[in-house]
């Protein structure tokens, strides 16, 4: 062989050697494994790259599970094209669901009544032993299946995991493990101000600390302030993201969060950008308090479940003004200190009206948006 010959098969083999070295990275990047290269099936034709069946295969511990077969035509949402691990059989895959509600719109109570449903199972993060489910990809992925394995019927899988809802790209680290459906909640983003401030004096004394103890308005004022000046001072894409990030980045208890939040058209536009929006259910946390067995409804036919939770399931308490829901040997009936906005017969605290004025003023145009893109209006009326 010529020396020029053989430079050329070194070069040939040093780009072979960097195109694999990225192609793992990348790979590691969005699933958090390590490819396994499987040199007697691999596929080196470009359209190889654009199929879940090419040349890569998982080298995660084999729980039984089909890593790259197809999700089984389950449900009338479409899930049946998503792809995903398949379980004992080819036919059937639980759905998996992940709650992102916005803090304080009554996902807590939303996850407890829907644990009543036979076809469903809640895991409660803290069973997970993990702080946040978003990027704890590998825990999650294991965790996730080896939950596949120990419960095998029940038709539907849910994690409540709020903190995710202004992370839109968050399970996009899960890879094939990524929750097929997406359950969020929207409340009343003026009310909401109120009861995040409480819930974080009242009932996290921790964080309050440094809040350097400002008052419900002096909060609203600084966060009004610093919103309304970012706004002005960026474009729409910037102001967006900002906003995003704010509620990532930025501590629980930044007094800025509490307005931030509710602004949620932010948070969910990044969903729509990795899930369809048959896949996304919106619930009004309104309806949770006023009609919880219309809620419980919404969510059995967008997952395809029986009618298994009924108006009759549920009784008003008439101390605390919310639904007691019981079933079984399920109940969930919250005491009046749970609520800390809420109640027929304790003094709540609320918000001066001219705040509610000018919070309604600083919402408007964010809840315009939210309305225009999900295609209709959420009645917030009290
Ligand atoms: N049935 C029932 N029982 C109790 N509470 C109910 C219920 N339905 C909705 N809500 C409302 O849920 C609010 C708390 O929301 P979350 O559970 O999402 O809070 S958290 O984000 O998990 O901290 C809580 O807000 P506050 O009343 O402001 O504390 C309740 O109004």
């Amino acid at each position: 062989m010529s020396r020029t010959n053989s430079g050329h098969v070194k070069l040939k083999c040093l780009l072979l050697a960097c195109i694999s070295c990225c192609l793992i990275i990348f790979f590691y990047l969005q699933t958090g494994e390590v490819p396994k290269i499987n040199f007697r099936t691999a596929c080196w034709k470009p359209e190889c790259f654009n199929t879940s069946e090419g040349f890569i295969s998982y080298a995660s511990p084999d729980h039984g599970l089909k890593a790259t077969s197809k999700v089984a035509a389950i449900g009338r949402n479409g899930i049946n094209s998503i792809e995903g691990p398949t379980l004992h059989s080819d036919t059937y895959t639980p759905t998996w669901v992940a709650v992102v509600a916005a803090k304080k719109c009554g996902s807590g109570a939303l996850t407890y009544m829907l644990n009543g449903h036979p076809s469903i199972i809640y895991i409660p993060r803290k069973e997970l032993g993990i702080d946040s489910t978003c990027n704890a990809k590998r825990y999650m992925a294991n965790t996730i299946r080896e939950f596949q394995i120990t419960h095998p019927d029940p038709f539907a899988y849910i994690l409540r995991e709020n903190q995710c809802l202004w992370k839109g790209r968050a399970f996009e680290v899960l890879g094939e493990m990524k929750p097929h459906k997406i359950i969020t909640m929207f409340c009343d983003p003026v009310h909401r101000v109120l009861s995040d401030y409480l819930q974080i004096s009242l009932r996290q004394p921790e964080n309050f600390q440094q809040f350097k103890k400002a008052s419900l308005t002096d909060s609203i004022d600084l966060a009004l302030k610093h919103l309304y000046a970012a706004r002005k001072t960026m474009f729409e894409d910037e102001f967006a993201s900002h906003v995003r990030k704010l509620a990532v980045q930025f501590p629980i208890n930044h007094v800025v969060n509490i307005v931030s939040k509710g602004m949620y058209v932010y948070a969910l536009m990044e969903y729509y950008k990795h899930y369809r929006k048959e896949d996304v259910l919106i619930l009004n946390g309104k309806d949770m308090i006023l009609r919880p067995w219309e809620v419980m409804d919404q969510v059995q036919i967008f997952l395809d479940l029986p009618e298994r939770i009924t108006r009759s399931d549920f009784y008003k308490n008439e101390k605390t003004g919310f639904y007691c829901f019981i079933r079984q040997n399920m109940q969930y009936c919250p005491s009046d200190e749970k609520s800390l906005t809420h109640s027929n017969d304790t003094v709540k605290p609320t918000l001066p009206p001219d705040y509610v004025i000018k919070l309604q003023k600083f919402f408007e145009p964010y809840n315009k948006k939210l309305f225009n893109l999900l295609g209709f209006k959420m009645d917030w009326k009290n």
